[in-house]
C-alpha cells in the first residue's frame, strides 16, 4: 500500500440543523490511509455530526466528502449504499439486535449486501460465514457465536460491533464514542483492539471520543473541535494546557496522566 495516500477528504463541510447555529462549520480535513484520528471536544462541539456527515447518516448542508477519490456527497441512494460498504461504523450504543445471537449480529452487517431472500432466509455465503468465525476469534469471542446479544457484557457487545463492521471489509472505520458505556479497563481494551485491527488491515479510522487520555494514548492524530470548528489538528503530544483550553475552555479538561493498562 502506498504510504500517505489520501483515503478521505472533507472540503468546506457544513451542517446546520434547521435554523440553529451550524453544528459543523467549513470543515476541511484529509485523512491518509491507515491513520487513526481521534476527534475530541466538549459536548455539542459537533463530533457526532461530523462523523455522521461522512457516510451521510446525517446529510451535510453543504461541502464535499471524497472517499478513495470518489465523491460521496451527491451520490444517488443506490450508489451511496455501495460506497457505504467501504465505511464500517461502530457505535457507542452497540446497535445490536438483542434477541439474535453473536454470529447473527455479526452477519447482520451483510444484510442489504446479499440478495433479499438470501438474507431473509439467513443463508449467507460459506466464505462470509468462515470470515465471520475468523473475526469472532480475532475479537476474542470465539467461545460465544451462539450466545444471545442480551446476555453479553458491554465490552463483549462492543467486540460484536467491531466484528460486524469489519465483516464488510471496509477501508475506513467511523467510530462514534466506542467506550462511553464501558469501565476504564474495558475501554482501554476496546481502544487497543480497534487500533490494532486498523493497523493489521491498513484502515483509516476517525473516532469520536470524550476521553482525552485514551485519545492521546491510542490515536496518531488528534483533531479538536469547538463549536463546530477545528481548533487543533496535530500530534497527541502537542496537546498542552493552551490547546486543551482552546478545545474545552478553562475548566472542562483534566491533566493527562499515565494510566496502567
Ligand atoms: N438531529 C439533530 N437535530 C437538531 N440538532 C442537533 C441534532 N443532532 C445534533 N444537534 C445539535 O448539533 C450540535 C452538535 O451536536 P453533536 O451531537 O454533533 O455534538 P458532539 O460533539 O458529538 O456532542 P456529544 O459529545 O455530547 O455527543 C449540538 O448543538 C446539538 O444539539
Amino acid at each position: 500500500m502506498e504510504a500517505n495516500k489520501t483515503l478521505l477528504q472533507l472540503q468546506s463541510l457544513n451542517k446546520q440543523y434547521g435554523n440553529d447555529e451550524p453544528a459543523i462549520k467549513d470543515i476541511d480535513l484529509i485523512l491518509p490511509q491507515g491513520q487513526v484520528l481521534a476527534l475530541i471536544g466538549p459536548s455539542g462541539a459537533g463530533k457526532s455530526t461530523l462523523i455522521r456527515c461522512i457516510n451521510r447518516l446525517v446529510e451535510p448542508t453543504s461541502g464535499k466528502v471524497w472517499l478513495d477519490n470518489q465523491e460521496v456527497t451527491g451520490l444517488s441512494k443506490n450508489s451511496l449504499r455501495r460506497v457505504r460498504r467501504k465505511m464500517g461504523m461502530i457505535f457507542q450504543e452497540y446497535a445490536l439486535v438483542e434477541r439474535l445471537t453473536v454470529m447473527e449480529n455479526v452477519l447482520s452487517g451483510q444484510l442489504g449486501y446479499v440478495g433479499f431472500w438470501q438474507s431473509w432466509l439467513r443463508r449467507f455465503p460459506q466464505a462470509t460465514i468462515e470470515e465471520a468465525f475468523r473475526l469472532l476469534d480475532r475479537v476474542g469471542l470465539s467461545q460465544f457465536p451462539d450466545q444471545r446479544a442480551d446476555a453479553l457484557s458491554g465490552g463483549q457487545r462492543q467486540r460484536v460491533g467491531i466484528a460486524r463492521a469489519l465483516l464488510q471489509n471496509p477501508d475506513l472505520l467511523l467510530v462514534d464514542e466506542p467506550t462511553a458505556s464501558l469501565d476504564p479497563k474495558t475501554a482501554r481494551q476496546i481502544m487497543r483492539l480497534i487500533t490494532e485491527l486498523a493497523q493489521e488491515r491498513g484502515l483509516g479510522v476517525i473516532l469520536n471520543i470524550h476521553d482525552v487520555q485514551l485519545a492521546q494514548r491510542f490515536a496518531q492524530r488528534i483533531v479538536g473541535l469547538n463549536q463546530g470548528s477545528i481548533v487543533y489538528d496535530g500530534s497527541p503530544n502537542g496537546l498542552d494546557a493552551n490547546t486543551l483550553t482552546d478545545i474545552y475552555g478553562e475548566e472542562d479538561w483534566t491533566t493527562p496522566q499515565e494510566v496502567e493498562a
